[in-house]
């Protein structure tokens, strides 16, 4: 039987219309994204990889086509206060720069989107102390964000991402901030996070080898989606992937 896609895009297409002129973000995108698959997003600069991530968290609609998830077609999620009620269930996000609220411990920050739920106390606690320890920083529950590594702090915007369990984690350029090594770690941690929940994971990214992490690299240009590697294994796919958007950038620079 074949497996239904979380997310299917239908022809979506996103126009903004400025007073003199329109610029088209996104154009007659058609895309399937499966349970337990990691999607790398790559693309020039401007190519819309961020107003996809806004569609596909209900932030922004598209003004053409039709996103359908976990099999219902998406309408009402695109209208406040529905989106923000299907965010809360249905997605994670990660940043760059965490998005960590530095007044708050590392326990109260994680816990965040299950007060948002309006969880009981107790199961809330109980939560936070189970997601530290699957994230290897329970030592850091009562250390404001301040008090953190780059990486230590993306373990904690992580363990809130994931703490409601979101079928959906959207991750724009997560590893942006980091050095190469804490990067690797970094990436290894959603790569088992993956393998452990079935989580999926959509992220974006400019650096080639963060690519060679995900299940399938999408490449995006001028809005349109151009290219669809999937990495293999005992295969050089840093070079593919680093070839493939090279060539991108070199018709963008018309070069
Ligand atoms: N709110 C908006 N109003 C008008 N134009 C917009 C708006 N948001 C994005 N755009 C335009 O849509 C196009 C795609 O933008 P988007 O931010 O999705 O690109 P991107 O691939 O994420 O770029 P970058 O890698 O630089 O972040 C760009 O030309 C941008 O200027």
């Amino acid at each position: 039987m074949k497996e239904i896609p979380l997310v299917v895009m239908k022809n979506v297409s996103k126009e903004f219309q400025s007073k003199d002129f329109m610029v088209q973000a996104l154009d007659t995108i058609n895309c399937e994204i499966y349970q337990n698959e990691i999607v790398a997003i790559m693309g020039t600069s401007g190519s819309g990889k961020s107003t996809l991530l806004n569609i596909l968290a209900a932030l922004d609609k598209p003004t053409h086509g039709e996103l359908i998830f976990q099999g219902v077609p998406m309408i009402e999620q695109f209208q406040e206060p529905i989106a923000s009620e299907f965010r809360k269930r249905n997605i994670g996000f990660i940043f760059q720069n965490f998005n960590l609220l530095d007044e708050l411990t590392v326990s109260d920050n994680v816990a965040l989107p299950l007060i948002l739920l309006d969880e009981d106390s107790k199961k809330i606690a109980q939560k936070v102390k189970d997601v530290l320890t699957k994230m290897s920083i329970s030592d850091l529950a009562v250390k404001k964000p301040h008090e953190l590594s780059g990486g230590q702090k993306q373990r904690v915007a992580i363990a809130r991402a994931v703490i409601a369990n979101p079928l959906l984690l959207l991750a724009d350029e997560p590893t942006g901030a980091l050095d190469v090594n804490t990067t690797n770690d970094i990436l290894t941690t959603l790569v088992q996070l993956k393998n452990l929940t079935n989580q999926t994971i959509i992220l974006v990214t400019h650096d080639p080898h963060v690519s060679t992490y995900a299940d399938r690299v999408l490449f995006f240009h001028k809005g349109k989606l151009v290219d669809n590697y999937i990495n293999q294994v005992n295969s050089d796919n840093l070079s593919m992937i680093f070839d493939k958007f090279k060539n991108i950038q070199r018709s963008y620079l018309n070069v």
